[in-house]
């Protein structure tokens, strides 16, 4: 059993004061988009968010043909690593890929890779050259990440590399990601222009 986590609570600041989360891109709400993209990897759907966007995300997740379950967070604005252990304590399964809502080119084939690349392991985390750990965009086993993030957030300390450090996790490369989909799957959009450039590219 096979779950992804998509985060949606944060404020969406750069985008402006709507929810990027539920924003229309090319004429489905964007965390709609992300979710339809990974119908064909997952078997269940966790969204992590504020009580204040579950309606609107629950309305955008209509019809949706796999479960959907809510993690709200307790505390809201604990930065997205809350969200993560907040999410994952939802999950039924060993493994879950966790998502930002704002990546609408989430790629299958990779998610299936980091599931495949994950066993054994309690997270397999892509890298690109040049770039930081895609911690938003990484399949992580469950009860340990929600354990790192709860041990973290004790300390007060809000980073995901913080949890991610404490368990025992694989670095996925740039090329391997290449051989199994697009990169554009890391591709996230902040803000309006961004929005405007990924309707575009959709048509
Ligand atoms: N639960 C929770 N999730 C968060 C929080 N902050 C960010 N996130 C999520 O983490 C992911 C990455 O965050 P950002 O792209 O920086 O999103 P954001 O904070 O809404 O956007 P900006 O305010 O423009 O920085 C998104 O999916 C957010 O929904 C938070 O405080 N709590």
């Amino acid at each position: 059993m096979h779950t992804a986590v998509v985060l949606a609570g944060g404020r969406s600041t750069r985008f402006g004061p709507r929810d990027k989360a539920v924003a229309d891109l090319a004429g489905t709400p964007m965390i709609r988009r992300v979710a339809d993209r990974l119908v064909s990897v997952v078997d269940a759907l966790v969204v992590n968010c504020r009580e204040d966007q579950v309606d609107a995300i629950d309305a955008a997740l209509d019809g949706f043909p796999l479960p959907v379950r809510f993690a709200v967070d307790e505390t809201p604005d604990e930065g997205p690593m809350a969200g993560i252990g907040r999410g994952l304590r939802a999950v039924e399964g060993e493994y879950a890929f966790v998502v930002a809502c704002d990546m609408p080119f989430v790629d299958p084939g990779i998610v299936a890779f980091l599931f495949e690349r994950v066993v054994d392991h309690d997270a397999a985390v892509p890298r690109l050259d040049d770039e930081w750990f895609q911690t938003t965009h990484a399949v992580y086993r469950a009860d340990a990440m929600a354990d790192a993030c709860d041990a973290a957030l004790a300390r007060d300390d809000h980073k995901i590399l913080a949890a991610l450090f404490e368990v025992d996790y694989v670095v996925v490369d740039e090329p391997a990601l290449r051989a199994h989909g697009s990169l554009d799957t890391f591709e996230n959009v902040n803000t309006r222009e961004e929005l405007a450039a990924a309707e575009a590219r959709l048509g």
